[in-house]
């Protein structure tokens, strides 16, 4: 059997080792002979390799390893490359965030004015990634879920159309893991699902069980009532800003019953609500800085002094095995059912053919097959092609260097009050990413 070569790319991210202990937990399913880690900033990057090069010997010494940042080392002899980089790092997140919320307007990661900003930093590296990898690794396929994966999405449809990139969110994972909680089922696997929208921007409209059961009637009663919210532990998700997240989905719900909505959706349809919520003196930024980054980096450290991994209490990220679903579905042409974002191309009948859209895909050897959606109801048509605009504009703006566009990217996004609100906002924001933004004109 084949055994694979990966590359993470981002090697320094407080993902990077829960990823690695996964995919060391699944080399039945995916075997591996090499992971590389490439990041752009060794010293964050050497804290986490300094622990999974431990990890990785005492679980399994066959496996060869290296971190680096020199892109040929990392790019040369390597089949799948798992992109999860973020440009600018978290100081930038927080002026993402803290930018808008000054202007009154909801600061978030990937959505509004953060997310412009933020893929407007992203747009360039990611390019620079699918350059390194088409020369060094021609057959290799780059696992995207670098965010704002939405614009990472329509860039790199843009400008490198034909590369072998397919971009990929846990969000709608993450939210079948409490449906199916609330449904009593073992895994989100015993489920099939029907799904479309945009990147943090969409809707279920069908949940069954195997032999086509509709559990959609059970699944509306709960979230009807508490949202998303179920007693499941999970790492990533108990905190109280992400119960939050989940409960308000009961919001997002009860404007549009005959669906089930992405929490994303509380940043478009109840702005105001996640402002008032929000503390420019402390944002998600800020929680994760303290929260997540404190902690992986901390048992890393731990770890590399030590020498071992014993009492260490980094965990398997066992949700992260999506990514080892779609790896093999490329591998071993497993024709698995994963949502993915991919070029509309018609699947949403009534919706612009250009439009990278998140929707089923059946994944093989050959990349993705994107299942038909049909028509979509006036009401998502309507929100998904402001947000949409919003995208296309943003990397219009990016390629042509246009403040023009930019700014009607941010005033079209439904967070955003006004074209004077938007313009405040971005002049900010252009001060602030000078050294990542192209320059505009
Ligand atoms: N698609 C999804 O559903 C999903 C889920 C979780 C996280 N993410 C994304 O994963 C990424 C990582 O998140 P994190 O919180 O661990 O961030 P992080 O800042 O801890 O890690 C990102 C790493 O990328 C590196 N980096 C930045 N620019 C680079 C470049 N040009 N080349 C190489 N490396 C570069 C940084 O130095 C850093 O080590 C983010 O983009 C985040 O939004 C996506
Ligand atoms: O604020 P953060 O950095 O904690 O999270 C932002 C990311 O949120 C989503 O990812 C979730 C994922 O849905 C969940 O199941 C679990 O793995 O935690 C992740 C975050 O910790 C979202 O899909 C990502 O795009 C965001 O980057
Ligand atoms: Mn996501």
């Amino acid at each position: 059997m084949k055994k694979f070569s990966i590359l993470v790319a981002g090697g320094g991210s407080t993902y990077t080792p829960g990823i690695v202990l996964m995919l060391l937990d699944n080399l039945d399913k995916f075997p591996i002979r090499q992971i590389k880690f490439y990041d752009n900033d060794k010293e964050r990057q050497d804290i986490v390799a300094n622990a999974c090069e431990i990890l990785i010997k005492e679980r399994n010494p066959e496996i060869d390893f290296l971190a680096t940042t020199n892109p040929e080392e990392a790019f040369t002899d390597v089949d799948f490359v798992m992109a999860h980089i973020r440009a600018g790092k978290y100081a930038m997140r927080e002026l993402d965030e803290k930018i808008p919320l000054k202007h009154g307007v909801v600061g978030q990661e990937t959505c509004g004015p953060g997310g412009i900003a933020y893929g407007m930093r992203s747009i360039g590296p990611m390019i620079e990634l699918i350059d390194y990898m088409e020369k060094y690794s021609p057959n290799a396929w780059m696992l995207n879920y670098s965010n704002p994966a939405a614009i990472v999405a329509e860039a790199t449809r843009r400008l490198r159309p034909n590369s072998k990139i397919l971009n990929i969110c846990d969000m709608p994972i993450g939210i079948e893991r409490h449906m199916a909680t609330i449904l009593g089922l073992k895994s989100r696997k015993d489920m099939t699902i029907k799904y479309y929208g945009l990147n943090h921007f969409g809707w279920w409209t069908s949940v069954t069980d195997k032999e086509g059961k509709d559990l959609m009637p059970k699944l509306k009663e709960h979230i009807a009532q508490h949202g998303y919210n179920v007693n499941l532990q999970m790492y990533q998700h108990n905190d109280a800003s992400w119960n939050d997240t989940f409960m308000k989905a009961k919001d997002i719900y009860a404007i549009d019953p005959t669906t089930l909505p992405n929490t994303y959706l509380k940043y478009y349809l109840y702005p105001d609500y996640v402002v008032e919520h929000s503390d420019i003196n402390y944002s998600r930024a800020n929680m994760v800085m303290d929260g997540r980054e404190k902690f992986v980096f901390g048992e890393c450290k731990k770890i590399a002094e030590a020498g071992t991994s014993e009492g260490c209490e980094l965990h398997i990220d066992e949700h992260a095995s999506y990514i080892v679903d779609l790896a093999r579905a490329l591998a071993y042409n497993t024709k698995e059912r994963m949502l993915l974002i991919v070029e509309n191309n018609g699947a949403i009948e009534n919706f612009d053919k250009t439009a990278m859209v998140e929707i089923p895909c059946l994944v093989g050897c050959e990349g993705p097959e994107p299942l038909t959606v049909g028509t979509i109801p006036q009401f998502q048509k309507g929100l998904m092609e402001q947000q949409v605009s919003v995208e296309k504009l943003v990397v219009e703006a990016w390629i042509e260097g246009s403040y023009t566009k930019l700014w009607q990217a941010m005033t079209i996004s439904k967070t955003v009050p006004s074209a004077k609100v938007a313009k405040e906002i971005l002049d900010d924001l252009i001060e602030a990413n000078n050294e990542f933004w192209p320059e505009l004109n």
